[in-house]
């Protein structure tokens, strides 16, 4: 069912030419039925595409979802045009006082920036700390990561000496945990991160509950036993050309990337990579949705549940 977002939005007619169905704000607005809100903090360097992705994906459920898109970067963009922003992102003093079902906290290419060096990292752990009382469960994905087990958790940057890169094969723990709910035992997930996800780290220094993880990647999908977090480290969002995007990105930078694994055919980066995470990407997506943020939240945003243990 519909994601609600304003009519001018690119990802309006980017995704109706999917056949996904999107409902501009016009026609939302005479359906008797109460919207989910979704926030967006879009992190991302090409933000357009990223809207694309995560809207794709929400739009993927039957509820209805009314997407805010937020911004907490005050400095000009390099990416992306001041006048999209300017037209479809708010910022935070603009929802401060409001709650949301959810918040989904996108990736960012920081993975070797020190915390203290992130322009932003005052104003996201100002988010972080705002959503324990104001979203009833808060998605966290790559960087973002990262950045709410150090704000949340205390836990330290983790770095890895090579980017992970690639295609890579999970496996899940708990056969009938929510969040996995219809999950293959084994799924391919994207990862473009040089953070860190050891699993012992995350069973040793948080409360969360591990739901998938592989010898490669590390901790792939976990969340705190109340719902209201919940952490994936890879890139399910992606399309099929976003990580061949970054290599050749990196490479015409001079940068020497390793090829992306399990990802070109014949790991030829000439050849045209195929999506094989999208339906677990879309399936991760609804499961949140549903058992994270609909089943859970009240029907009256201002009855928000009391603040995270
Ligand atoms: C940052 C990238 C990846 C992207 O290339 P670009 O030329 O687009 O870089 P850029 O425009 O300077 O930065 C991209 C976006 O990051 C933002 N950005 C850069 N430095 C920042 C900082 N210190 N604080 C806050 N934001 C910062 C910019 O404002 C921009 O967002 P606006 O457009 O809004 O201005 C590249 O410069 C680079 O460093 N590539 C080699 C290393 C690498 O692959 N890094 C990414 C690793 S993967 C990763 O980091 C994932 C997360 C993780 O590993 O934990
Ligand atoms: N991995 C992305 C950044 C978000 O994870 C990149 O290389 O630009």
């Amino acid at each position: 069912m519909p994601i609600r977002i304003p009519d001018e939005l690119p990802a309006v007619n980017f995704l109706r030419n999917e056949n996904v169905f999107v409902m501009a704000s016009s026609r939302a607005s005479v359906q008797e039925i109460r919207p989910l809100k979704v926030l967006i903090l879009n992190l991302m360097p090409k933000k357009i595409e990223t809207e694309n992705q995560f809207l794709r994906l929400l739009s993927n459920s039957p509820l209805q979802i009314d997407v805010q898109l937020l911004r907490i970067d005050s400095r000009e963009s390099r990416n992306t045009p001041s006048e999209h922003l300017n037209n479809f992102y708010c910022n935070f003093e603009d929802i401060e006082h409001d709650n949301f079902d959810g918040l989904i906290v996108t990736g960012a290419p920081l993975g070797l920036v020190d915390f203290n060096d992130v322009a932003y990292w005052p104003q996201i752990q100002r988010v972080l700390h705002w959503a324990k009382e104001h979203v009833t469960s808060t998605l966290f994905v790559c960087w973002a990561v990262q950045a709410a087990l150090n704000i949340l958790y205390g836990i330290p940057k983790q770095t890895r000496q090579n980017k992970l890169s690639g295609v890579y094969e999970h496996q899940i723990l708990h056969p009938h945990a929510l969040l996995t709910r219809g999950f293959d035992d084994n799924f391919l997930a994207p990862h473009s991160r040089y953070a860190d996800f050891p699993s012992q780290l995350i069973r040793d220094y948080t409360d969360l509950e591990l739901f998938a993880e592989s010898e490669a990647t590390g901790a792939y999908l976990m969340a705190s036993k109340d719902k209201r977090l919940a952490f994936v480290t890879g890139h399910p969002e992606y399309d099929a050309l976003t990580l061949s995007g970054e290599y050749h990105r990196d490479y015409d930078a001079g940068l020497h990337p390793e090829v992306p694994f399990n990802y070109f055919p014949q790991d030829n980066p000439e050849l045209p990579p195929r999506a094989t995470w999208r339906s677990h990407g879309n399936l991760l997506f609804s499961n949140w949705l549903n058992y994270y943020v609909y089943q859970i939240t009240p029907f009256d945003l201002r009855h928000m549940n009391p603040t995270l243990e």
